[in-house]
């Protein structure tokens, strides 16, 4: 069954930069899920992003075929090629997605990824790549607040540079409306946590998207995510949880089908690959010891853990 939930709202515009990072904080050790509201984000290039994302799944399968995933993780990927969740008894999970990577990747300035035909899809890229800089710009904010929010200088992320070449994922999602019977049960988006820091999620509205805080519970407990018209959905990711030495949740979530077509816009915004993750100082004590010690949670690199959780989903 799912309950009810209130999630913290944080205002971005709040002058007092303390008090937001001090409700990022709250939120991030109680939750790991918050709305954020005065993003910054315009309300007509959101718009514009779901009309785009909505021509590209509209597309024939052919043809978005044509721009399958590939090694790099960027393009297409089909209904039931990804499952989130490996213990999840079905093939796949029922969603679609796409996938844009860093616009131009480190040194090589290079743009490595896919994109639909400017023929078919005239004002696609631009749009995605328009909506890429918005969301990653309101996305250092909220990492300068979460690094305020632990006692840490405002720049902190930029300092060791985990923000130098980021590894921002832009991922398009389609739910499909009616399941076939054989689906029964099935998720848009089986069970998982996120991999990297932060992801900045954004939706049409409908509903489908769940929660289960205490993932050691049992039974769990699965909570809506209510929708707020123009808020941003922001949730703490693995990496974020292991610099934190566990106080910030990464929060297990699903998308569970209701049986009406859903659309969705996820950013991941992930630490550079090179960048180390290890125990913050300011998170860890004598009465509260780094776990990263232990062989469950060494240190990592940024990149070694991601492309892990990445290879495990897909078949
Ligand atoms: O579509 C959603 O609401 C959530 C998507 C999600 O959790 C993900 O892509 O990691
Ligand atoms: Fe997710």
């Amino acid at each position: 069954m799912a309950g009810s939930l209130h999630l913290p709202v944080v205002d971005l515009a709040l002058p007092d930069l303390r008090a937001a990072a001090e409700s990022i904080r709250q939120a991030c050790v109680e939750h790991g899920f918050f709305y954020v509201t005065n993003h910054g984000v315009d309300r007509g290039l959101l718009e514009a992003v779901f009309a785009e994302s909505k021509r590209f799944f509209d597309l024939p399968m052919e043809d978005k075929m044509a721009l399958l995933r590939g090694a790099n993780h960027r393009g297409y990927t089909p209904p039931y090629a990804e499952k989130l969740d490996a213990s999840s008894q079905f093939v796949g999970d029922l969603k679609e997605s796409f996938y844009i990577g860093p616009l131009d990747d480190g040194d090589m300035h290079n743009d490595v990824n896919q994109w639909p035909s400017e023929e078919r899809l005239p004002s696609w890229k631009e749009t995605m790549k328009l909506y890429f800089a918005a969301v990653l710009d309101t996305g250092t904010r909220i990492l300068s607040l979460v690094a305020l929010g632990l006692d840490l200088d405002a720049d902190f992320f930029h300092k060791i540079g985990a923000l130098k070449c980021p590894s921002t994922f832009l991922r398009l999602l389609h739910y499909p409306g009616e399941v076939h019977e054989s689906d029964s049960g099935n998720y848009g988006a089986s069970a998982h946590s996120d991999y990297g820091m932060i992801t900045l999620l954004v939706t049409d509205g409908t509903p489908g998207l769940q929660i289960c805080r205490e993932k050691d519970r049992n039974p769990q407990l699965w909570e809506d995510v209510h929708h707020i018209d123009g808020a941003l959905i922001i949730n703490i990711g693995d990496l974020l949880e292991r610099w934190t030495n566990c106080a910030f949740r990464s929060t297990l979530h699903r998308v569970v089908a209701i049986g009406k077509e859903r659309y969705s816009v996820a950013f991941f915004l992930d630490p550079n690959p090179d960048t180390l993750v290890q125990c913050l100082e300011s998170c860890c004590s004598e009465a509260c010891p780094p776990r990263f010690s232990s062989l469950r949670f060494p240190p990592i690199k940024s990149w070694d853990y991601i492309a892990g959780r990445l290879n495990s989903t897909y078949k």
